[in-house]
């Protein structure tokens, strides 16, 4: 085995490299990862855990997994055989260093592509209970039943990788913001742990999933000033 396999050998079930395959796995049968798009990064210390691009991404394995230095991309550990790194990875590294999260989700569910052809800058809902398994920035404290939550929704780029500054302008803008949507492709989201963050990726889904069916039946999804909610 050589040095930098250590970083994927574990027999640790929680270990990045063990969990990225597992995560993906599930993500594939909710319909969010399919096509080899999508996928999730853990970031562990001073390095992150991504898988490769344009795979089969519910059949990855540990030995599959690079592994990137957090202050520079670089790489420490690669599967060979001619594999890139996922091109989320720029995205994933956003959250890392704009947010500080420990872990970044990217999913092509076409409940967020809906989400993102239904509204214009931004995707908005409220008075919903799924609203308080999300968190302020995606990081610090949940919003509650009586905040609004709000998306930022970006254009999509030709290239994966181009959508890094868009989503970072977002992330600027939005300080509150738990991810970014992006029109016609997906959403980025992240969290202070992969269990957070794949807890409000899932959140996030069954929101844009209301929204848009509450849309589709002429009904708002924030009621006008002075208008009553429907209790
Ligand atoms: C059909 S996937 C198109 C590219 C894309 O949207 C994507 O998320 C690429 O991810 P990858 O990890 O395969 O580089
Ligand atoms: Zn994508």
């Amino acid at each position: 085995m050589c040095n930098s396999d250590q970083f994927v050998s574990s027999i640790d079930p929680l270990h990045p490299a063990n969990l990225i395959p597992q995560l993906c796995e599930n993500m594939y049968r909710q319909g969010w990862v399919t096509g080899t798009g999508g996928g999730i990064s853990i970031r562990d210390n001073n390095v992150a855990y991504v898988a490769p691009s344009g795979v089969q991404k519910e059949r990855i394995n540990p030995e599959d997994m690079f592994v990137l230095t957090v202050n520079d991309r670089s790489v420490v550990r690669a599967p060979g055989r001619g594999l890139k790194e996922s091109a989320c990875t720029p995205l994933f590294f956003n959250a890392f260093s704009i947010r500080g999260a420990l872990s970044c989700i990217h999913t092509h569910s076409q409940n967020t592509v809906m989400a993102t052809l239904l509204w214009g800058k931004e995707f908005r809902i409220s008075h919903q209970e799924m609203i308080k398994g999300v968190r302020k920035g995606g990081m610090s404290d949940a919003l509650t039943y009586l905040d609004t939550l709000v998306v930022p929704i970006i254009e999509n780029t030709p290239n994966e990788e181009d959508l890094m500054e868009g989503m970072a302008e977002a992330m600027h803008k939005y300080p509150n913001a738990p991810g970014v949507l992006v029109r016609r492709h997906g959403i980025y989201v992240w969290g202070p742990t992969w269990e957070k963050a794949k807890a409000q990726t899932e959140c996030i889904d069954y929101l844009c999933e209301l929204g848009v069916k509450m849309r589709l039946a002429g009904m708002r999804t924030v009621p006008d000033d002075g208008e009553a909610v429907i209790p």
